[in-house]
C-alpha cells in the first residue's frame, strides 16, 4: 500500500512518496496508539502511578504533588483540582487507606471525565462541508490530506478548497496533495478574497455533487484580528452560499503548544464557533493531560488526535482506548 504522507524532510514542499505496508487492523491501529502516546504515558501517568506506589499514606502531601504531576501535563488547574476532589470524595466512601489502592480510582476518575468525548469525525447525510482552521504549523494541511483520503477511501467525492490565500506555499502545498490524492482543488492566486475562493468552491461543490467540501484557511495567528475577521467573512459565505449543506468547523491544533493551544481554542470558538478538534502532535509531547483540559474546561469535542506522521496516525479519538493506551 502506498503511504504519501512520509515526508522526507519537515520541509513543507517535499513530499515523498514511500511504499510502506499498511497495517490498519484494529490491533496495529491501537499499537499506533500506544507508541504515539508513549511520551505521555512516562511523564505524565508512570508518574502518578509511582506517586500512588512509592508514598506511604494518603495525605494531604501526595494530593500536593498530584497536582503539581497533572499541572506539568497540562490538564489544566480546574480540571486538576476537580480530579483531586473526586479523588478525595472517593478515598472517603470507599475508605481506602493504600496509596495504591488510587491507581484504579485515578483510572476511573479520567475515565468519567472524557466519557461523553467519544469522538468521530462523522459526515451528515446529504452535502457536507469541513472547515479548517487553526494557527500556522498545528498539521493543518496534513490533517487535511488525510481526512480527504479517509472520505475519499470510503466513497465519496471529495474537493478541497485552498482559502488560504495568504501564502503561495499553502495553496502548492495543498495542490501538490490535491494531486496525490486524485481530488480537485479549488484555488486562486495568492492575496486574492479567501471568502471569494470559498465561494467558488461552494459553487463547486454544488454543481459537482461533491459529498464532501474541504476548505483550508489561512494559519493565522488568533491574535491577528484583521485575519479573524477574514475568517468569519469565509464561514459567513460559506454559510450564506451553502444552503442545506451541513457545515461543520474543525480547529486544528498543536499538543506540544500546551496551554497556548488552550488559548488559540477559545480565541477560534469566539470567532466562528469550533464543532471539533483534531489535536495533532500527541506523539510529541508528554503533557498529554491537555486531551483532558480541552474537554472538561473548554467542552469542545475531541474528533482526532494526530499520535505521528503517517495517515493512520490521524485516529477518530476514542477515550476508552485512550486511557487503555495510556494505563496498559
Ligand atoms: N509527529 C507528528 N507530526 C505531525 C502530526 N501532524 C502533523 N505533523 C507534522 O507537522 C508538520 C506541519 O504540518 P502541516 O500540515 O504542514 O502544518 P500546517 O498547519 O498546514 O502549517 P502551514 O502549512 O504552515 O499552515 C508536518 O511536518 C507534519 O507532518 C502528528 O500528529 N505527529
Amino acid at each position: 500500500m502506498l503511504n504519501i504522507f512520509k515526508k522526507s524532510s519537515k520541509n513543507e514542499q517535499e513530499i515523498e512518496e514511500v511504499t510502506e505496508k499498511k497495517n490498519d487492523s484494529e490491533g496495529g491501529l491501537f499499537n499506533r496508539l500506544k507508541n504515539g502516546l508513549s511520551k505521555t504515558k512516562d511523564g505524565f501517568i508512570n508518574k502518578v502511578t509511582s506517586l500512588f506506589s512509592t508514598h506511604g499514606k494518603i495525605d494531604d502531601e501526595l494530593f500536593e504533588e498530584l497536582e503539581e504531576i497533572l499541572i506539568q501535563a497540562d490538564v489544566g488547574i480546574n480540571t486538576a483540582m476537580e480530579l483531586i476532589e473526586g479523588l478525595e470524595e472517593r478515598v472517603e466512601e470507599d475508605e481506602l487507606k493504600e496509596p495504591e489502592e488510587l491507581t484504579e480510582v485515578f483510572k476511573e476518575e479520567l475515565s468519567a471525565l472524557l466519557k461523553e468525548e467519544d469522538g468521530q469525525l462523522d459526515l451528515k447525510a446529504g452535502q457536507n462541508i469541513i472547515i479548517v482552521v487553526g494557527v500556522n504549523g498545528a498539521g493543518k494541511t496534513t490533517t487535511i490530506a488525510k481526512i480527504a483520503r479517509r472520505f475519499k477511501e470510503d466513497g465519496k467525492k471529495v474537493l478541497m478548497a485552498a482559502a488560504d490565500t495568504f501564502r503561495a506555499a499553502a495553496i502548492d502545498q495543498l495542490k501538490v496533495w490535491g494531486d496525490r490524492l486524485g481530488i480537485n482543488v479549488i484555488a486562486q492566486s495568492e492575496g486574492s478574497d479567501a471568502a471569494a475562493v470559498a465561494f467558488d468552491a461552494v459553487q463547486a461543490a454544488r454543481a459537482r455533487d461533491i459529498d464532501l467540501l474541504i476548505v483550508d484557511t489561512a494559519g493565522r495567528l488568533h491574535t491577528q484580528k484583521n485575519l479573524m475577521e477574514e475568517l468569519k467573512k469565509v464561514k459567513r459565505v460559506i454559510e450564506r452560499e451553502a444552503g442545506d449543506f451541513n457545515i461543520q468547523v474543525l480547529l486544528v491544533l498543536d499538543a506540544t503548544t500546551g496551554q497556548n493551544a488552550m488559548s488559540q481554542a477559545k480565541l477560534f470558538n469566539e470567532a466562528v464557533h469550533v464543532d471539533g478538534i483534531a489535536l495533532t502532535k500527541l506523539d510529541g509531547t508528554a503533557k498529554g493531560g491537555i486531551v483532558i483540559g480541552i474537554k472538561n474546561e473548554l467542552g469542545i469535542p475531541i474528533k482526532l488526535i494526530g499520535v505521528g506522521e503517517a495517515a493512520e496516525d490521524l485516529q477518530d479519538f476514542n477515550a476508552k482506548k485512550f486511557i487503555e493506551a495510556l494505563f496498559i
